[in-house]
């Protein structure tokens, strides 16, 4: 069975993001991860983690917080000097948080300025920080309108292209799901160069269970390709987040 990690920008939100390890530790998670932790003193949040006896898996590339900001500037011609000083910020706090990957978000952008411009900056990243796990993640265009990068096959095009060992896939069933119909297939063609899974139910985005997908067939498959890497609960708890745990596998 895989290892899976809470998302605590989505999860367990009853609570202050302070108690969120506690709470997520007593559910049975071994991880968490924290899309923009960029709030709380880095410190603080790597202390909480480990007295939780929790790794930290994931974090993005600013913007500052989760309510505010564009996801990101990797894909924007013109914001390169905003991209790097981001990206420099990111490294500062991974430094402390020790995450296993940065996903480094591509902005608001498109065509193939768009993509030159991504494809220069991640292999700058790439470069810059050759011991920090990147990871890039297409994201549907019905949440995030205009986001540069929303094709699973242009992310694989990219990762070959750059040819950098520590740059890989963030796989999120829920936006496979919405952006071709088929997370599975999507995880079948493109499962050798994921380093992230991100789950999600689908066609909604709550608990993962019921919906179109086998969710405990994709663990065994996850088991079944060697995977292993960490899976993330990234959803929008129907109630209570506690209340919806029960597709958890204990260890
Ligand atoms: O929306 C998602 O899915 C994510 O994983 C976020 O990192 C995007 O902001
Ligand atoms: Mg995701």
């Amino acid at each position: 069975m895989p290892r899976f990690a809470a998302n605590l920008t989505m999860l367990f939100t009853e609570l202050p993001m302070m108690e969120r390890f506690a709470a997520a530790a007593a559910a049975g998670f071994q991880g968490v991860e924290i899309l923009f932790p960029y709030d709380i003193a880095a410190r603080d949040l790597s202390r909480t983690a480990i007295a939780a006896g929790l790794d930290f898996v994931l974090m993005n590339t600013p913007p500052p917080n989760w309510t505010g900001g564009a996801r990101g500037f990797a894909a924007e011609l013109g914001r390169e000097e905003r991209f790097r000083s981001d990206f420099d910020r990111a490294l500062r706090f991974a430094s402390v948080l020790r995450p296993r990957h940065i996903h480094i978000m591509a902005g608001y952008a498109q065509g193939p300025e768009a993509r030159d411009t991504f494809a220069r900056n991640l292999r700058w990243a790439a470069d810059r920080a050759p011991h920090v796990g990147l990871t890039i993640e297409p994201l549907n265009p019905a949440d995030q309108p205009g986001y540069f990068l929303a094709d699973f096959d242009l992310a694989a095009e990219l990762i070959a292209e750059i040819g950098a060992p520590n740059l890989g896939l963030q796989f999120d069933t829920y936006h496979a799901h919405r952006i071709t119909g088929d997370a599975m297939a999507v995880w079948r063609r493109h499962a050798g160069i994921t380093r992230h899974v991100q789950i999600g139910g689908v066609p909604g985005r709550h608990e993962p269970v019921g919906g179109t997908f086998d969710f405990p067939g994709f663990f065994a498959a996850l088991d079944r390709s060697g995977y292993k890497g960490w899976v993330s609960a990234e959803y929008n708890p129907a109630s209570l987040t506690a209340e919806g745990l029960g597709w958890l596998p204990q260890p």
